[in-house]
């Protein structure tokens, strides 16, 4: 039986993007009136992250998932909703309270250049947290802990006394790992940690996770474009769109019978080799825009399968006899 260590429900977030006085003031109808802005990038998400799995999170560009590991992360602040560790809740806490989840939950970026301290050497990077979380430690245990954790990311302890520029990109993703990793987690977000690496890398760094994984039941959140590491890498997939999930699934769940409109769409597109499998679905109509909060099912404006009811309700998460759970009237009312 799963365990849940991360559970989230009703998570919203909208993000003002006219924060001036001044700037929120439009005529309308002859009348001058004042309105906020807002981009509505999360609408309601509830998902729960077991231990010692990988929970991977799809979706198009823009669809909340960074905003997503953000706000588990404590990085920016929910507009309603709540977020729970185990059983301590998590959403609400401020900077010195959450000390003590920075250890349990840490962030691999996309971007390992831009994440590491340009002016620190690694040995700095890793001695930082390490001495910080475990001040009980001597020098020589920590140093003896850094180069343990650098060899097990592959980079040699020697050199750790080398600045970030020093390494490829792909060395600099395994010290951003090797430093996620220095406070022993039980929980990595990482944020399409793979896209700026080149394919063989993704590949050391994707089993590098992967071993790490078994060694520590660690859990991952993991963000990605890419949907054969998906395949490779989750336990869970969880599809969004437009703020919402529109289908979670055990992994060989949903790339063998994809339920929601948009989740088949998007994995028709994958290139297979077998000409027997079917053509790209082409979603047509536009996607909304997020400054408006959605009214009905988020997918109304491209669903082949919309009907008056998509357009005014919103459906609800409903589990499905494979374990898979789906958000659509057209699945719901068996027209799909
Ligand atoms: N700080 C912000 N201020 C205003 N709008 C924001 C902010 N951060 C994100 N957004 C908006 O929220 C929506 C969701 O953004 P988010 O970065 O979470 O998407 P994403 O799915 O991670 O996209 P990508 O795959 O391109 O990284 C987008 O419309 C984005 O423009």
């Amino acid at each position: 039986m799963a365990t849940p260590l991360i559970q989230i429900s009703g998570l919203e977030k909208a993000f003002t993007t006219n924060e001036s006085w001044l700037g929120q003031w439009r005529f309308h109808q002859g009348k001058l009136k004042r309105k906020k802005d807002s981009v509505h990038a999360l609408n309601g998400i509830n998902l729960t992250i077991n231990q010692g799995e990988t929970l991977c999170v799809v979706g198009e560009t823009g669809c909340g998932k960074s905003t997503l590991a953000r706000a588990i992360m404590g990085l920016t602040t929910p507009s309603a909703g709540e977020i729970h560790y185990l059983d301590q809740r998590i959403d609400q806490l401020n900077n010195r309270q959450r000390m003590f989840f920075r250890r349990r939950m840490q962030m691999v970026f996309q971007n390992p250049y831009a994440s590491l301290n340009p002016r620190m050497t690694v040995y700095q990077t890793l001695s930082e947290p390490i001495s910080f979380h475990n001040p009980q430690l001597s020098q020589s245990q920590v140093d003896e802990q850094i180069d343990e954790l650098l060899e097990s990311v592959g980079i040699s302890a020697s050199s750790s006394d080398r600045y970030p520029h020093e390494f490829s990109g792909g060395q600099r993703q395994r010290i951003s790992l090797a430093r996620a990793l220095s406070v022993e987690p039980d929980f990595i977000v990482a944020d399409e940690p793979l896209s700026a690496l080149d394919v063989s890398v993704q590949a050391q760094v994707l089993n590098l996770m992967m071993d790490k994984q078994e060694e520590r039941n660690l859990s991952y959140l993991f963000i990605t474009h890419d949907l054969a590491v998906v395949e490779h890498f989750a336990t869970r997939v969880a599809v969004m769109y437009l703020g919402k999930i529109c289908e979670l699934a055990p992994t060989n769940t949903l790339f063998s019978s994809p339920k929601h409109p948009y989740t088949q769409a998007l994995l028709s597109a994958i290139p297979r080799l077998d000409s027997s499998i079917a053509q790209p679905i082409r979603l047509i109509g536009e996607v909304p825009t997020p400054t408006e909060k959605p009214i009905g099912c988020v997918f109304q404006a491209r669903c082949p399968y919309a009907n008056p009811r998509c357009y005014v309700e919103s459906p609800a998460m409903t589990p499905q006899s494979d374990s898979s759970s789906v958000a659509c009237h057209a699945i719901e009312e068996g027209r799909l």
